[in-house]
C-alpha cells in the first residue's frame, strides 16, 4: 500500500469510520498502537532511565497520547505526562482519555516549561502535541518544549505527524515562526500522508509506520496521490531481446551548451547513454567541443544543423543559456512532435516568454498522451509560477500540481521528496534520494535519464516516475557504500544509475528456467 491521503481525505475516512463505531473506539485503537510500538522501541533503547515522557496537546492527538500513557502505565512502565491543553476545550474523546489517565493516577508534570523537564533523563519521548489539526505556528511556550525535545538524545516517537509539521505539504507550520519535533519514529494513522515524505517531512518524521486502525476498506476512496516505487513502472521494465540493435533503443538529442557551458549537456548525454539509449547526440547552441574524450560514443553537433524529428527524445535546456539564439532553438524543439524533457535554462526561457509557454502547453499527441516532462528545481518552479521559492517550498505538492496543469506537462519538482505531478491532478512523491544529490549537475543527470527512458519507448508517465526513483536510489546506494552524502559529484551518480537500473530490471523480470526438465513418456 503506498497511497497518500490529504488531511481532508483522512478526515473523510475518519468520519465514515466513526459513524459505524462506538465513540472513543478509534482513539483506543490509536492509543494501543502507540503503546505497543513504544514498548518495542523501549526494548531496543540503550538509555538506562526507564521513564517515558509523554507530551499531550489540546486535541485528539493529545488524547491518543493520554490513552497510550494509561496503557504503558498498566504495563508497568514509568510515564510522566506534560499536558498542554485547556481542559474545558478538549474534544470529547480526548477528555475521556484524560479522565482515564487521572483515574489511573498517572504522574502529571505541573511545570509546563522545559525547566519542569530539565535534569531528567528519558528512555523515550512520545509526542502527542499536535497531529493533523495544527492550524497555526505553536506558541513560544510550545516551541520551547519542541526545542527541548529536539535537544534530547533518546528516541522520539511522534503520534500521527511530528508536531509542528503540515501533514499535507511537509512544511513547518508558521515557517520561521514555527518549530517541529524531530522524531526518530512516526506512527501514522488511517493513511500515509504526503507531508511526511517531502520538504521538511523527510527530516522530521524519521522511520514511518502506518497503522490503519482496522478501519473498514469501504470507508476509503481511491486517492490521487501515491509514494513512488517500481510497482508503478514495472510494466516498462523489460529484458532486452537478443535480436536487437542500437536502433531498437532509440535516439536522445540533448540540446544545450551555450559557450562556456558544455559540462551540463555532457552530463545529461553521458547519463542518456548509461541509461540505455541506443544513440546519443549533443546539439550545442554555440560552438561546442568536438567530442567527449571520455565517452567518444556521444555524437556532437551544432544545434542549428540538427533536425528535431519525432523519432528522437529531446532533452532541452542543460547549460543552454537564455540568448535569442537559445530561444529560437527551444522554440523549434517545442514545435517538434518528439517526446521532450525540458530543464534548466529552457525553463527560465519559458518563464519569461508567454509564446513559449503556449507552445509547451499545446504540445499533445493524438489520443491525448502528455508528451512533455519538465524538471524544475524550486527556484525554476517559482519563476514558472511567478512566485517565490519560499512559496513553492511552502506547499511543494500544490506547486507541482499547478505547474503540471498550467503547462500540460508531467512536472518533476526536485528537492527533498521530489514531487511528480501529472496534468490530470494525480501526484507521486519520491521516497528515494538523499542530500548527496545537493550538488551541481545532478539535475542534468536526471534529465538525461528521463531522455534515455523516453528514447527506449517508455510512456512519459512511467519515464518520469522511473527516472526519479532510479536517480534517488543510485544516491542511496552510493551513500550506503560509504561514499556520501558529503562530496559526491554528479558524474559519480551516472554509473550507479546504470547499476540500479539493471538491478531493478533483473528483479522485475520473471526468468524462465534455463534448463527444461525432460519427462520421459512411456508408451
Ligand atoms: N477523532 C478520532 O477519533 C481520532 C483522532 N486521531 C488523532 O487525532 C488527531 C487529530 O485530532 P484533532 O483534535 O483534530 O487535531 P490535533 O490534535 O492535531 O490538534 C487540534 C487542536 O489543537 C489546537 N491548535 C491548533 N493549532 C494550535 C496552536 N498553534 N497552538 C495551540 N493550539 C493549537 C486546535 O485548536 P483550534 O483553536 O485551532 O481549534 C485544536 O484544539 C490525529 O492527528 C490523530 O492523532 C486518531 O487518528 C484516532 C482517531
Ligand atoms: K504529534
Amino acid at each position: 500500500m503506498s497511497a497518500l491521503y490529504s488531511v481532508a481525505e483522512i478526515r473523510e475516512v475518519e468520519q465514515k469510520a466513526l459513524s459505524g463505531l462506538q465513540p472513543y473506539t478509534l482513539m483506543q485503537r490509536a492509543g494501543s498502537a502507540v503503546a505497543e510500538y513504544a514498548q518495542e522501541l523501549l526494548c531496543s533503547a540503550t538509555e538506562s532511565s526507564p521513564s517515558v515522557l509523554i507530551l499531550a496537546g489540546p486535541g485528539n492527538n493529545g488524547g491518543d497520547a493520554l490513552e497510550a500513557a494509561c496503557l504503558l502505565e498498566e504495563a508497568g512502565i514509568e510515564v510522566a505526562v506534560q499536558l498542554h491543553a485547556d481542559e474545558s476545550k478538549q474534544p470529547e474523546d480526548a477528555r475521556r482519555a484524560l479522565a482515564r489517565a487521572r483515574e489511573a493516577e498517572i504522574q502529571f508534570i505541573d511545570d509546563l516549561t522545559p525547566a519542569g523537564l530539565r535534569g531528567q533523563s528519558w528512555a523515550l519521548v512520545i509526542d502527542g502535541l499536535f497531529g493533523i489539526g495544527l492550524s497555526r505556528a505553536p506558541t513560544s511556550k510550545l516551541r520551547a518544549i519542541i526545542d527541548y525535545v529536539n535537544g534530547l538524545r533518546c528516541p522520539v516517537l511522534s503520534i500521527d505527524v511530528p508536531s509542528g509539521l503540515n501533514a499535507d505539504s511537509g512544511s513547518i507550520v508558521g515557517a520561521a515562526d514555527g518549530a517541529a519535533v524531530n522524531a526518530s519514529h512516526t506512527i501514522t494513522f488511517i493513511g500515509d500522508k504526503p507531508g511526511l515524505h517531502t520538504c521538511d517531512g523527510k527530516d522530521h518524521s524519521g522511520h514511518i509506520t502506518l497503522r490503519p486502525l482496522d478501519i473498514d476498506h469501504g470507508c476509503y476512496k481511491p486517492t490521487r496521490a501515491f509514494l513512488n516505487g517500481p510497482q508503478y513502472f514495472a510494466a516498462s521494465l523489460k529484458p532486452r531481446a537478443n535480436n536487437s540493435h542500437k536502433g531498437s533503443y532509440g535516439d536522445v538529442i540533448v540540446v544545450g551548451g551555450a559557450r562556456g557551458m558544455a559540462g551540463a549537456p555532457v552530463l545529461a548525454a553521458r547519463t542518456a547513454a548509461f541509461g540505455g539509449a541506443g544513440r546519443v547526440y549533443l546539439a550545442f547552441v554555440d560552438d561546442g567541443p568536438a567530442y567527449d574524450g571520455e565517452h567518444p560514443e556521444l555524437m556532437f553537433r551544432v544545434a542549428d544543423r540538427v533536425e528535431f524529428g519525432p523519432g528522437a527524445a529531446l532533452v532541452v535546456g542543460p547549460g543552454m543559456g537564455t540568448s535569442r539564439h537559445a530561444y529560437d532553438i527551444l522554440s523549434r524543439a517545442l514545435d517538434s512532435e518528439a517526446d521532450i524533457v525540458v530543464d534548466a535554462d529552457a525553463l527560465n526561457l519559458i518563464s519569461a516568454e508567454p509564446t513559449l509557454q503556449h507552445k509547451l502547453h499545446d504540445r499533445n499527441r493524438a489520443g491525448g498522451e502528455v508528451v512533455s516532462i519538465i524538471t524544475p528545481h524550486p527556484l525554476e518552479a517559482a519563476r514558472l509560477l511567478d512566485t517565490t521559492t519560499q512559496q513553492v517550498q511552502n506547499d511543494r505538492p500544490q506547486a507541482a500540481r499547478l505547474l503540471a496543469r498550467h503547462f500540460n506537462a508531467i512536472t518533476v519538482l526536485k528537492g527533498a521528496g521530489t514531487v511528480i505531478a501529472f496534468p490530470d491532478g494525480e501526484m507521486a512523491i519520491n521516497p528515494t534520494g538523499n542530500p548527496a544529490l545537493s550538488t551541481a549537475g545532478t539535475g542534468d543527470v536526471l534529465s538525461g535519464l528521463c531522455g534515455a527512458l523516453l528514447a527506449q519507448g517508455w510512456p512519459t508517465r512511467a519515464a518520469a516516475l522511473a527516472a526519479t526513483w532510479i536517480h534517488g536510489a543510485a544516491a542511496d546506494r552510493l551513500v550506503a557504500e560509504g561514499l556520501g552524502p558529503v562530496g559526491l559529484t554528479a558524474s559519480e551518480f551516472i554509473p550507479a544509475i546504470r547499476a540500479v537500473f539493471n538491478n531493478i530490471i533483473r528483479d522485475h523480470v520473471h526468468h524462465r528456467p534455463s534448463h527444461v526438465a525432460h519427462h520421459r513418456t512411456h508408451a
